[in-house]
């Protein structure tokens, strides 16, 4: 009787390769693991399937192993950067799949709201925080967004990612890079018109997302915050709320 238990990951889904549409790595080409499950349930969420445990039969455990082949068959076997996201990713034991993959030349980015640490966080070879603001609706945990840049101990590619709305939001992102002044800070304008989880076609007000952005712009150079970049979500002006790109 073998006594060997393989580590389970929680998928909810594999894609790509696409681009990755925010942040520090826009623009790369990419395959997604997204894992289901979060710690967190922003008012603006957009990637509810992957969130409510309404849709928990939709995500599968998954081994390494298994998780591994998908990677390789959607990549040709041609190593990129492989983006980890969700839900909340830490919550997943993703060390083992890091290792594998490194042994094959591929690279990983993780994104995460900085809730849980992790040890592999050190193994990776990009980590985006996205810690997040107030009109989220959830508090942040400021020792915990302490504890997972310990955990990284200054060896992945690290940044900052913050969703901006409003005001509030744009203050809170300036406390923030305040707090970390060594790390390069995201804006990123809120889609107010995120999906349901069951319906991905549903309309994005794009011309809205844009007059956000317009609006962050104006307040980043006013303010000389001359060390904050403003990306749009690249694959929502693409692809709109579409899931799987
Ligand atoms: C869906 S989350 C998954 C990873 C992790 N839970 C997190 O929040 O960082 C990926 C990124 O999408 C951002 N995001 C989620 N909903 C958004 C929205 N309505 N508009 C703009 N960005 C959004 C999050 O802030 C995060 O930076
Ligand atoms: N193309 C693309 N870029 C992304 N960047 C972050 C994403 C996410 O949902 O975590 C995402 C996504 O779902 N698609
Ligand atoms: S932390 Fe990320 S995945 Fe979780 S609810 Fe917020 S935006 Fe969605
Ligand atoms: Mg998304």
């Amino acid at each position: 009787m073998s006594s060997r238990r393989e580590t389970a990951i929680r998928v909810s889904e594999i894609f790509g390769p696409t681009i990755q549409g925010e942040g520090m790595l826009i623009g790369l080409p990419t395959v997604f693991v997204r894992t289901g499950g979060c710690d967190y349930r922003c008012s603006w969420c957009d990637t509810l399937h992957a969130v409510d445990t309404e849709y928990r039969d939709q995500w599968t455990p998954m081994t390494v192993e298994a998780i591994w082949q998908e990677v390789r068959r959607l990549s040709g076997g041609q190593p990129l950067t492989v983006s980890l996201s969700g839900g909340n990713p830490a919550i997943q034991p993703f060390g083992e799949l890091i290792a594998k993959g490194h042994d094959e030349g591929y690279r990983f980015a993780l994104e995460t709201q900085g809730s849980i640490a992790r040890d592999w966080f050190a193994d990776l070879d990009y980590l985006v925080l996205s810690p997040k603001p107030p009109s989220s609706d959830m508090d942040t945990d400021w020792n915990s967004l302490e504890h997972c840049l310990a955990a990284a101990a200054g060896r992945p590619q690290t940044a900052l990612k913050i969703v901006v709305f409003d005001d509030a939001d744009y203050l809170y992102a300036r406390d923030v890079a305040a707090r970390h002044p060594q790390l390069p800070v995201y804006l990123q304008p809120g889609n107010h018109t995120p999906p349901p989880p069951d319906d991905d076609d549903a309309r994005v007000d794009i011309d809205g997302v844009m007059d956000r952005m317009l609006w962050l712009v104006d307040k980043v150079c006013a303010d000389r915050w001359f060390e904050a970049r403003v990306l749009p979500q690249l694959h929502v002006l693409l692809w709109g709320n579409k899931r799987g790109v």
